[in-house]
């Protein structure tokens, strides 16, 4: 990547000057171990190995700079690569941003408002991960991208009243939350701040408390998501820990809702009464949390959308076989149904079909085909206007 943005000095004059415009944080940088192992890896290597004298080792760390603030990961080839848009670099960081990303299937990026945006507004995308809680999101910018940020999200502790990073207190007698005593809006590290309950307003140093999210986070990483039993275990077992919302129990939620019809080849009819209503509840309930927190996660809230609407038919199709849905509430749960996959559709509708979100895309048009074909032939019988 750095050796093809050098190249553009003598191939492509313009699109170097545009290229060198963009934002390097060469000074901060220079501070990082990161910045003396491009040195080594990069700025050394490309004078030694391609013989090319005529840049010095300053400018090509520049370059480097450039690509790490700048730089979109692109999953559309395998391997993804990194690549750089002088225009949407443009776009400011929200951890609640107000547009999202998607990639075209030839590498072109598409930037899309998630909600409405009035004249005048800044327009955000999130350069971290969204689905993170405050602590780590701040500490990735402030390390990638060099800045402590200071979003809506951030400022609040409580995360729009989800409690999406707070545990449990510690007094075990207690029904409160552990949160940061203050909103992180100013330069400070999460590490400098003491976390108090907000019921009895115990107050915990930063260091206890990110030892059991430690500890959680290293059981999650070493569990084994694809086990649907597995899963549950966890919910289980850090219920008592962490807030029912909380982002290690959601990330295990997500997956969970997901493999419930996925495991076996049996798809959702071979799923039980019991795991079904389990993946409706766990769909809805994440939903309503993204909504709430970031509802520019397209992608996530597109498959959940796409995942509960299979599971709200197919529960439906199970109720009426058991004569225990009349056709009018028969026609109900299917017209949620199509709500969602017309949504999820919409969501979805910049994804590649190379891309798993893309193909889910796919899927959810065809099965609109059929829904709407079904919703007729129950309009048919019931003798009611088609909707
Ligand atoms: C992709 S560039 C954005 C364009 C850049 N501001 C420029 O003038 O070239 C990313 C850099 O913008 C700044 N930035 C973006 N969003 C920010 C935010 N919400 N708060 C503070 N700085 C931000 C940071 O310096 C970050 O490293």
């Amino acid at each position: 990547m750095a050796l093809r943005c050098l190249h553009l000095r003598d191939s492509n004059p313009v699109m170097w000057e545009r290229l060198l415009s963009l934002e390097s944080h060469c000074e901060e940088r220079k501070k990082t171990q990161r910045y003396e192992a491009d040195r080594t890896t990069i700025a050394e290597f490309v004078r030694r190995f391609f013989c090319l004298q005529d840049f010095d080792e300053e400018e090509i760390l520049r370059i480097c700079g450039i690509i790490q603030v700048n730089g979109h990961e692109v999953p559309v080839t395998d391997p993804p690569h990194v690549a750089v848009y002088d225009e949407a670099s443009l776009l400011e960081h929200s951890c609640r941003p107000n547009c999202a990303k998607s990639f075209s299937p030839d590498g072109g990026l598409i930037i899309h408002t998630v909600e409405p945006v009035l004249k005048g507004q800044h327009l955000s995308i999130c350069y971290t991960d969204a689905l993170w809680g405050t602590a780590n999101r701040r500490h990735h910018l402030a390390e990638t991208k060099f800045f402590w940020c200071s979003c809506v999200r951030c400022a609040d502790p409580t995360e729009f009243g989800t409690y999406f990073s707070a545990i449990r207190c510690l007094n075990k007698l207690c029904e409160g939350y552990l949160l940061p005593e203050k909103s992180l809006l100013e330069e400070f590290d999460a590490e400098s701040v003491s976390w108090q309950c907000n019921r009895c307003s115990a107050s915990e140093p930063s260091g206890r408390v990110f030892a059991i999210l430690e500890r959680v986070g290293v059981a999650l990483s070493r569990m084994q998501k694809g086990d649907p039993e597995v899963c549950k275990r966890f919910l289980e077992e850090y219920a008592s820990e962490l807030h029912p919302n909380h982002y290690y129990l959601t990330d295990v939620r997500i997956a969970l809702a997901q493999l419930h019809g996925q495991t076996g080849d049996t798809g959702l009819p071979g799923v039980s009464d019991h795991d079904l209503s389990e993946k409706i509840s766990l769909c809805r309930k994440v939903l309503a949390l993204i909504n709430a927190l970031v509802p520019g996660e397209h992608r996530i809230r597109g498959v959940l959308m796409f995942e509960l609407h299979a599971a709200v038919a197919e529960e439906a199709r199970r109720a009426s076989n058991q004569g225990q849905l009349d056709p009018i509430a028969l026609r109900d749960s299917l017209l949620e149904s199509k709500r969602l996959l017309m949504e999820a559709s919409l969501l979805l509708r910049h994804e590649p079909e190379t891309l798993p979100e893309g193909k889910i895309a796919l899927q959810a048009r065809r099965n609109l085909a059929d829904m709407n074909q079904l919703l007729q032939n129950i309009h048919a019988s019931i003798g009611d206007m088609p909707l």
